[in-house]
């Protein structure tokens, strides 16, 4: 196969699904990205200033939330220590059956401006593994490519978190709101610990055993509940809405829309949900960003096989 600088001329959901299992195999019965993760329970309490500002009923009322942490990739036995990207999915039970579901990562961008670069960066990172290619060829293609570079450079430049519950999650995505005034309002949004960030060492990245990540957050909660801040950045004109490799200014007014607090882990509670961010509760609408919305068919796919234990 013949290794190429320029990202394809399309994508599918299946691509995708192709490319995971070429890169970590084949597991039935699990999720086909994000393989390895960890279920926790808890609630959400909505600021008084969301209430005030936002007309969605994520704010009505105080509602459970089930979550899940994970490992970014195919592979169920991905090392935690690594300079990789990790996850957190939470779904909100909202009043009147009504759902919220988010699924962010702990980096700021993304992988790709749109699908075609990420798959691009996916097929030669197969095609070194395969010995098809080599190492300066994925250079040639992130140069050819800059956008897909931006969070390999993120990861390589910043330390894992030493715990699932210590690290900023991004939503990447732009999602918009409409404002109790009836106007649509772009905003990103980013999960903050409560108690900061803290980071592996370079010594503990070395030592660690591969699985720590579900073990250290039982053990943190034994000490009481963690919680999160939930902040929106609001876009301002001329904001990069649909491109997922590029992050917005910092100066850009920020509200905390509300509490997470995780009280509990472990268990299977968050195995049957697709944590698909395209399914937002009302008062939410997504963007026509390529990388979210190719999301959806993607997500839908490793459930549909999941759920067959295929
Ligand atoms: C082309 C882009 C992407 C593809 C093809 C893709 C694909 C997938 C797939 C197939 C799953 C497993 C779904 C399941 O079986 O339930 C998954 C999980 C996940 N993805 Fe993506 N993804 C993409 C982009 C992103 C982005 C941009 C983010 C974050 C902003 C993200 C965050 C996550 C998280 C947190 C999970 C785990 C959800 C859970 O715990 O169930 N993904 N992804």
């Amino acid at each position: 196969q013949q290794v190429s600088i320029q990202a394809p001329q399309s994508a599918t959901a299946n691509d995708f699904i192709e490319v995971f299992k070429q890169l970590s195999g084949e597991h039935p019965g699990v999720r086909k990205g994000h393989a390895k993760g960890v279920c926790a329970l808890g609630s959400f309490e909505p600021s008084a200033t969301a209430q005030a500002r936002f007309d969605t009923p994520l704010f009505s009322d105080q509602a459970p939330i089930t979550l899940r942490f994970s490992m970014g990739g195919g592979n169920p036995n991905a090392d935690e220590a690594a300079n990789a990207p990790r996850g957190m999915a939470v779904m909100f039970d909202l009043d009147n059956n009504r759902q919220h579901k988010i699924a962010g990562l702990t980096t700021p961008m993304f992988a790709g401006k749109n699908p075609e670069q990420f798959l691009g960066l996916l097929r030669i990172n197969y095609a070194i593994a395969q010995g098809e290619a080599t190492s300066a060829d994925r250079k040639a293609y992130l140069e050819a490519n800059p956008e897909a570079a931006r969070q390999g450079e993120w990861l390589q430049s910043h330390q894992p978190a030493a715990e699932y519950t210590s690290a900023n999650y991004f939503g990447i995505h732009t999602f918009y709101t409409t404002l109790t005034n009836g106007e649509l309002q772009a905003f990103r949004w980013t999960l903050v610990p409560k108690a900061g960030e803290t980071l592996l060492t370079e010594q503990e990245q070395k030592n660690l055993p591969k699985s720590f990540l579900a073990k250290r957050l039982s053990e943190r909660l034994k000490d009481g509940p963690v919680e999160y801040e939930w902040h929106w950045q609001l876009a301002k004109e001329g904001d990069p809405i649909n491109d997922p490799s590029q992050v917005w200014p910092k100066d850009r007014e920020t509200i905390n829309v509300g509490t997470l607090k995780i009280t509990e882990s472990g268990g299977e509670s968050c195995t049957p949900i697709n944590f698909d961010p395209n399914q937002v509760t009302d008062g939410i609408s997504t963007s026509q960003d390529p990388v979210l919305q190719i999301r959806s068919p993607a997500y839908a796919i490793s459930y549909g096989k999941r759920l067959q234990g295929q």
